[in-house]
């Protein structure tokens, strides 16, 4: 399940990670479809009684899933990031240099963060500040699992967990129906939004209205920051094709319901899917400027 070239600790039988490097976009334009997918792509992120994580280079940035069935599950480190054993602690604990964003595609459940429990319903989100040290999730009705989809950035600050709901979301209409792309960004693990304050993360989620297809179009990069986007709420027997690579340069990659993408620095992140669909954005990097990008006009795409 592991990376190759890490000394793998089992912190528990049901954490898995893998590693990925960070590439540029001058090798990336040769890439074979396989290779594409094997660098960007991230198919498996929720498993039943399972934490994955994929722990990418852009960024440090870890992006994963938890799902917990009939028993709770510790959200604990992974091997990268921890000192060895002669130089200390640092890093046993996930979040001894990170933030952590969560938010629940699932069925009802909880987060109890060092004694402190939210419940955490379906879309609802929770930041956790830096230097947390238990965070346990758990679902309410083993038989409808709550599914946790996390990602987590470095901190150099420690910043008080909270809860963000959609209500309290900054919600901004985008798109329009004529061009397929009528859709409500919630901005929700987003600095200064419902109080919450964080130090590289921002987090949402973005619904498309049906007979919408396409996100973020006009298309854009940011270099100051890098991105993943998973997408959800892709009916049985439909598709999303993500479009990444520099914007006269890019490449489509398929994907299913409740998979995820990495997006570098470099990279458009857009989608088309064979129907409408949902799909949580995170990122980090220089600034929390969410505006901070560079736009890829449509007529110049290629
Ligand atoms: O940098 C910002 C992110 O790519 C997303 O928030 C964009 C998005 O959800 C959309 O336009 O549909
Ligand atoms: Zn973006």
């Amino acid at each position: 399940c592991c990376s190759k070239g890490y000394e793998v600790k089992a912190e528990n039988a049901y954490t898995h990670y893998n590693v990925r490097w960070a590439t540029g976009p001058e090798d990336a334009k040769h890439y074979t479809t396989d290779r594409l997918r094997k660098e960007y792509l991230i198919e498996k992120v929720f498993a039943p009684g399972e934490v994955n994580w994929t722990y990418t280079m852009f960024d440090r940035f870890l992006i994963g899933g938890a799902e917990p069935t009939s028993t709770p599950l510790k959200l604990t480190s992974i091997a990268p990031l921890y000192v060895d054993e002669s130089k200390g602690n640092d890093g046993r604990n996930l979040l001894d240099n990170r933030e952590l964003g969560i938010i629940n595609v699932g069925g009802e459940g909880t987060v109890t963060v060092d004694g402190k429990s939210y419940s955490l319903g379906f879309q609802e989100a929770l930041y956790v500040g830096r230097g947390a040290k238990d965070i346990v999730v758990a679902s309410k009705n083993a038989a409808e699992p709550a599914k946790f989809y996390l990602n987590s950035a470095c901190a150099h600050a420690s910043f008080p967990t909270k809860k963000v709901t959609l209500k309290e979301a900054n919600n901004i209409k985008a798109g329009k129906m004529e061009e397929s792309n009528d859709r409500v960004i919630h901005q929700m693990i987003i600095n200064g939004v419902a109080g919450v304050r964080t130090c590289q993360l921002q987090m949402g989620i973005t619904e498309l209205k049906p007979g919408s297809v396409w996100n973020t179009m006009p298309a854009h990069i940011h270099m100051r920051r890098m991105e993943a986007y998973f997408y959800y709420k892709v009916p049985e027997g439909q598709k999303i094709l993500h479009v990444m690579g520099e914007p006269q340069e890019t490449r489509p990659i398929w994907m299913n319901n409740e998979q995820a993408v990495i997006s570098p620095q470099w990279s458009v992140h857009c989608a088309a899917g064979t129907s409408n669909y949902t799909f949580i954005w995170g990122m980090a990097g220089e600034n929390l400027v969410y505006t901070d990008m560079q736009l890829a006009p449509i007529p110049t795409l290629e």
